[in-house]
């Protein structure tokens, strides 16, 4: 037995903190940010598709994908960031599905009982429409003003930038109406670990 769960949030909301403690607890956690970087490395099909799709000026000269000329493009026309979606989630959910089940194989059910979490932490969760595939359902939660903050401050990005960004996803109240459990990250970060520590103890236990 395991639990599947979805972690998703907004941008800079905290997922990736929350999914780090999730490790540190013992969950297996699959990055889709991550994933999304590999579908699209250098001398990948993934790259190919984009190239195809936005011609030569998406790919830099070190034959990378140039993420700044692509993200100009796709964050200013939604049509843009559905193809661009429309090639990269693919890639991205067959191979979050064979990390899962490699981890699954290799790593047997603890004896004492509990459950073996895998946390797939997938900032696009509403967008993708991807809910029914989980067991439970966590959004890590700030408002918007606080998360345009820590990307002006964290990533350097323009304030119009991070809002772009923000502005191509879901609402705060989309992600509400499917989750199961939030994570405040307005908490200071010892309360929010509390939170996780929790949360991770629910999951596990065959009660669930
Ligand atoms: C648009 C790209 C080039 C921007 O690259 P950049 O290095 O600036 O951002 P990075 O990949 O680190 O993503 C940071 C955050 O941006 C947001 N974001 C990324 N892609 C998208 C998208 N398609 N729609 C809305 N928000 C997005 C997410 O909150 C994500 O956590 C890149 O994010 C991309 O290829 N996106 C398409 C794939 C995707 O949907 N990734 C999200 C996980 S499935
Ligand atoms: N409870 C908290 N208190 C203060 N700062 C926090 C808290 N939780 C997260 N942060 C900070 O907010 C920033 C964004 O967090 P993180 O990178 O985990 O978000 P994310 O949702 O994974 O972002 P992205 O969408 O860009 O991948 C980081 O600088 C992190 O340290």
């Amino acid at each position: 037995m395991f639990t599947r769960v979805g972690l998703t949030g907004g941008i800079a909301a905290g997922k990736s903190t929350v999914a780090k403690r999730f490790v540190q607890l013992g969950a297996y956690v699959i990055d889709y940010d991550q994933l999304a970087r590999q579908a699209v490395a250098k001398g990948s099909e993934g790259l190919d598709q984009v190239i195809q799709r936005f011609g030569r000026r998406a790919r830099g000269r070190d034959g990378e994908m140039n993420r700044a000329w692509v993200s100009a493009h796709v964050f200013s026309d939604p049509e843009k960031l559905q193809e661009l979606n429309d090639i990269v989630h693919p890639i991205v959910f067959r191979e979050a599905g064979r990390l899962e089940y490699q981890w699954l194989d290799t790593h047997p059910e603890p004896k004492d009982g509990t459950r073996r979490l895998v946390v797939h932490d997938i900032p696009l969760l509403v967008e993708t429409s991807r809910w029914d595939y989980f067991d439970a359902i966590i959004t890590v939660e700030a408002p918007k003003e606080t998360r345009i903050r820590r990307m002006i401050r964290n990533r350097g990005m323009k304030r119009e930038d991070a809002v772009a960004r923000i502005n191509n996803q879901a609402s705060q109240q989309q992600r509400f109406d499917i989750c199961d459990y939030v994570i405040d990250s307005t908490k200071p970060l010892e309360q929010m670990f509390e939170d996780v520590d929790r949360l991770y103890h629910v999951l596990t236990h065959p009660s669930y």
